[in-house]
């Protein structure tokens, strides 16, 4: 169990609704990932539905049917000011003060203007709101988050989509020591089931993913690998892993087993 704001969780997977290819298979892949929050754009799906909005309302009906807690988020924002207009068009859709926010800064690796995501979450904090900011792994940004209001971080382990898994896992470690008492959750580039495993054995509370599962050939199996793997990671993690070591040591104690085995044979006359 681990808390986010003032929900208490089971499940430490914070699944994507994004470009699955069908309806039925993003129900699938929800249910069987056990996710216990969904992540839902409300750009991508307005925009998407080009111009019917009908379409996109369709979409944030059936998110709402799955009965899932949703995370709005605001995907595909460049600017302070679309970004907070889109989480307060979110609150009202989705009758929630959660927001996942987004703020994009860079166009090749979707990095987020953390200056821009500093000043969007002082406002939207400020507006009542409880923000869940993707971020890079820059423990200063991280600070000022912080003091912003904001009472998890989100940052990355790689660039969205990339699927390249925990590209600077020292950076990761130093994250979690600097902010050891509030909930951090890797967000984004995670590529494999051993990827998210192996950010939850570093001691990250949760992983949100969307694109390695909803690109994977049977989204629906992933999504149940990515929800094993997590918690696989998390029970290793608290079972207190090993640290690797420069030296062998030897795993069987030989020493004095020899001496019992060969003593009895050696008087019988046996070889
Ligand atoms: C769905 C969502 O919020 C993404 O913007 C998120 O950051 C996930 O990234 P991946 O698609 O790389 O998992």
């Amino acid at each position: 169990m681990f808390t986010l704001y003032d929900t208490t969780l089971s499940s430490r997977l914070l699944l994507g609704t994004a470009r699955y290819p069908s309806p039925a298979i993003l129900e699938e892949a929800v249910r069987r990932s056990g996710a216990g929050i969904l992540t839902v754009s409300l750009r991508r799906e307005l925009a998407g539905a080009k111009g019917d909005k009908s379409r996109g309302g369709a979409f944030f009906e059936m998110i709402k049917a799955l009965g899932v807690r949703v995370l709005p988020n605001t995907a595909g924002c460049h600017s302070v000011q679309e970004a907070v207009l889109t989480a307060k068009m979110a609150r009202e859709v989705f009758a929630t003060d959660w927001v996942k926010l987004e703020v994009i800064g860079h166009h090749d690796t979707l990095q987020p203007d953390v200056f821009a995501l500093v000043e969007a979450a002082r406002i939207l904090t400020a507006e009542g709101f409880k923000v869940f900011p993707y971020t890079t792994e820059d423990l200063v940004v991280g600070e000022k988050l912080l003091e912003a209001g904001c009472k998890v971080l989100m940052p990355w382990c790689a660039p969205i989509g990339s699927a390249m898994g925990p590209v600077n896992p020292a950076a990761l470690k130093a994250y979690r020591a600097a902010f050891s008492d509030v909930p951090l959750i890797v967000d984004a580039g995670i590529g494999r089931p051993s990827h998210a495993t192996a950010v939850m054995e570093l001691g990250f509370d949760a992983v949100l993913l969307n694109t390695a599962v909803s690109g994977a050939g049977d989204p629906a199996a992933m999504a149940q690998a990515f929800g094993q793997a997590i918690a696989a990671g998390r029970t290793a993690y608290l079972a207190d892993p090993l640290e690797p070591r420069d030296m062998a040591v030897p795993s069987t104690p030989v020493i004095g087993k020899a001496v019992f085995d060969m003593a009895p044979a050696a008087a019988s006359g046996r070889a």
